[in-house]
């Protein structure tokens, strides 16, 4: 933190002189909302009450005047002088010693019943007729009380007044002691009466309070008030409500634009004639009304202000006397802090212990441990700084030398990447190019690469069978349960399996159009850490079978005359014993041998003779049955094999059928021969050792027995 930002910040003496400051500004606003909010509140009502209750002793006033009135006149109606007056003289008497009672009584008369005035006070008005006057009419019937009004007829006889002469009526009913009606009794009142009466009730309080009384007649006018308002009309909130028969106080604006207080009440009686009702209204400007509070305000102000200032001064002597100690210790922090960083070396001086009040203290020793600790802390962080920074400099030289190597590593990947990806691609080429099939399968036989010529020789692209487990496709039913067995076998023992790995196996395939295929396969198993392979090379080998089967028939075949040659027939004779020993049925051997055929040769020609052993195999093959077997075992000599005889008599009548078919002349191209054949007989039955050169051997020996014979025969002809 720099010293700019220190200074910045306020200061602490500052922070409790403002604090101080701001709680009392806020105590004394607080006492002057509650002062406001009670005090002016309470003044309020205290006011309205006093003039409500000033409203009311005036209203009780001038009811009791009227009453008064009233009375004097129902009292002065009942005397003999004035029901069965002889005289205008006499009630004239009786009037005025009335009169002498109450000066305000400006006149009392009475008139006759058409209306003229019979006896008044002082002879006033005598004669005068009066029949038009409220008064009169009012009074005929009952007691009636006459509202303000200025003088008609009096007020030229009635002595000059500084004030103009206003009257209040009392009339009543005057009836003879027969109860035939007399006339109206009627006294005026001047209004003298009321201005004391006003006067009275206000003048105990008047200096306090300032209040006018007001009197208002029902259509609104001042009948009695302060000067100048008397006989105006007036209009307000409290005139409406006493008018309405309420009773209370309220604040409102009046005509002069001031706000006042007004406490307002309703005289006389609704619908009793013998009252007037006359709103009183008293009222006091707002601001006198409420002058005690306000100047209780004014006072709590005033004493705040001085109060404030006061703390504040107090709250700053006792705020630099908290800080000083502070600043002498922040002082000493700042010497040690503004030390340059190279003087580490040297011992730093103490902290000086500031000797003030004992948090100052405290915190002085705490601030001289830290300080200690500090160093203590500091030169142990130097010496892990320092060995941090050679263990840090050995690893950045461990780090780069082993990004070295890295880099290497990956230039050295890069490159075996490289050689891999063109391996790849020459392995791609060359399994393309090969010959044979080649096919990538996982352990469960699922293909994973499939080349071209495995394309062109099972029909499926490369596209369509990536994926597909391969014996599906492509084995016979009936081998692909062996071929799943032998796959699992395979994936289990892996590599140790010598059962087809490595070597050349053939099998019989479908392509894709369901047909055969021979071929020979190599299968190969190659570990991996992503997933074993099986790779297969197939080489398709139909030829080559066809090939071989051909050669093999033609090894046992003859090839002049296309009958069994003597290999075969050792098979067939080897096969045919072994059947008879099986079947416990005899078979039989004949053994045929041309005679004098080397004659045809010496005198046709060997071509002649080759068509003469093929005429002569093929009357042998047509003579017997076609379940047995007729072979050529060499030059002139032919073997038949006769199986499933009955007797030996079988053998022998089939010998008997070959002989004169064997006699019949041979066509041949260049001349027509005769020749005959000498056929042996040797006869295998079940018990016989299974021994076919002994049984050829007694086949041959009988044939030449015979041979023999016939030469005799022949010479002896
Ligand atoms: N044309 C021809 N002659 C053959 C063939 N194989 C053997 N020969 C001849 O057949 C003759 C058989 O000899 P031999 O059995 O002594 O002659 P042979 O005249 O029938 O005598 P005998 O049996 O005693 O009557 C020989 O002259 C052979 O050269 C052949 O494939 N074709």
């Amino acid at each position: 933190m720099s010293t700019t930002d220190r200074t910045a910040r306020p200061r602490l003496a500052t922070l409790v002189t403002v604090g101080v400051s701001a709680i009392v500004l806020l105590t004394v606003l607080s006492l002057l909302v509650l002062v406001d909010h009670f005090a002016i509140d309470y003044a309020e009502r205290e006011a309205g009450q006093r003039l409500q209750q000033l409203s009311w002793q005036m209203r009780d006033a001038l009811n009791r005047v009227i009453q008064k009135a009233t009375g004097d006149v129902a009292l002065l109606t009942a005397l003999p002088q004035i029901r069965d007056a002889q005289s205008p003289a006499e009630t004239r008497k009786v009037l005025e010693s009335l009169q002498k009672t109450f000066p305000d009584y400006a006149w009392i008369g009475m008139a006759n019943p058409d209306g003229t005035v019979y006896a008044a006070t002082q002879g006033l008005l005598e004669g005068v007729d009066v029949s038009g006057r409220d008064w009169f009419k009012g009074g005929q019937d009952k007691l009636y009380a006459g509202d303000f009004h200025p003088a008609v007829l009096l007020g030229k006889k009635l002595p000059q007044s500084s004030d103009p002469w206003r009257f209040v009526d009392a009339a009543g009913p005057v009836q003879r002691a027969d109860g035939s009606y007399r006339g109206v009794l009627c006294v005026h009142m001047s209004w003298g009466w009321a201005r004391r009466l006003a006067h009275n009730i206000l003048a105990p309080a008047d200096k306090q309070y300032s209040a006018d009384i007001f009197v208002v007649r029902g259509d609104g006018t001042v009948v009695l008030g302060p000067k100048g308002m008397e006989e105006q009309k007036i209009v307000n909130s409290s005139l409406a409500l006493s008018q309405a028969g309420a009773t209370g106080s309220l604040k409102e604006t009046w005509g002069d634009e001031r706000r006042y207080l007004t406490g307002y009440s309703l005289s006389g009686q609704k619908g009793d004639p013998a009252t007037l009702s006359w709103s009183v209204l008293v009222r006091q400007p707002e601001d006198l009304a409420l002058a005690g509070a306000r100047a209780l305000e004014r006072q709590i102000l005033l004493l705040g202000a001085v109060l404030g200032v006061v703390l504040a001064l107090a709250a700053a002597v006792v705020a630099r006397r908290l800080t000083t100690p502070l600043n002498a210790l922040s002082k000493n922090i700042e010497q040690r802090l503004s030390m340059p960083a190279n003087a580490a070396d040297a011992a730093p001086p103490e902290l000086v212990p500031v000797d003030s009040y004992h948090e100052v203290q405290v915190l002085s020793r705490a601030l001289a441990e830290l300080l200690r600790n500090e160093e203590v802390h500091l030169g142990t962080l130097r010496a892990l700084n320092e060995k941090l920074e050679t263990t840090v400099a050995e690893r950045t030289r461990e780090i780069a030398r082993k990004a070295l190597q890295l880099e290497r590593a990956l230039a050295q990947e890069q490159s075996t990447q490289q050689l891999l990806q063109e391996r790849a691609a020459e392995l791609r080429a060359i399994l393309d190019n090969a010959h044979d099939a080649f096919i990538a399968l996982d352990p469960g036989g699922v293909v994973l690469d499939w080349n071209r010529q495995a394309e062109r020789l099972l029909g499926w692209s490369r596209a369509e069978v990536i994926g597909q487990p391969l014996g599906a496709m492509v084995l016979p039913p009936l081998l692909r349960r062996a071929y799943e067995r032998d796959m699992r076998q395979l994936a289990e023992a892996g590599a140790g399996t010598e059962s087809v790995l490595n070597r050349r196996i053939e099998l019989t395939l479908h392509n894709r159009e369901g047909k055969e295929l021979s071929v020979e396969i190599s299968l190969a198993y190659v570990p991996r850490s992503s997933g074993h392979l099986f790779i297969a090379f197939l080489h398709d080998i139909s030829e080559r079978r066809s090939l071989f089967a051909s050669m093999e028939a033609m090894a046992l075949r003859d090839t002049l005359t296309g009958l069994p040659n003597r290999r075969a027939l050792m098979q067939t004779l080897d096969e045919a014993l072994q059947r008879a020993n099986r079947l416990r049925q005899s078979c039989a051997v004949f053994f045929l041998d041309l005679d004098r055929f080397k004659q045809v040769n010496d005198r046709y020609g060997h071509e002649e003779g080759d068509e003469l052993l093929r005429q002569f195999a093929e009357r042998v093959r047509q003579t017997v049955r076609k379940t047995d077997t007729v072979g050529r075992l060499a030059g002139d000599e032919f073997i038949v094999i006769l199986e499933m005889l009955h007797s030996d008599d079988d053998a022998q009548e089939t010998a008997d059928k070959l002989r004169p078919v064997l006699q019949q002349p041979f066509v041949l191209k260049t001349a027509t021969v005769m020749l005959g054949a000498s056929i042996g007989i040797a006869i295998h039955h079940p018990d016989d050792p299974a021994d076919i050169e002994m049984l050829l051997g007694r086949a041959d020996r009988a044939m030449y027995v015979n041979k023999q014979q016939g030469a005799q025969q022949r010479a002896r002809r």
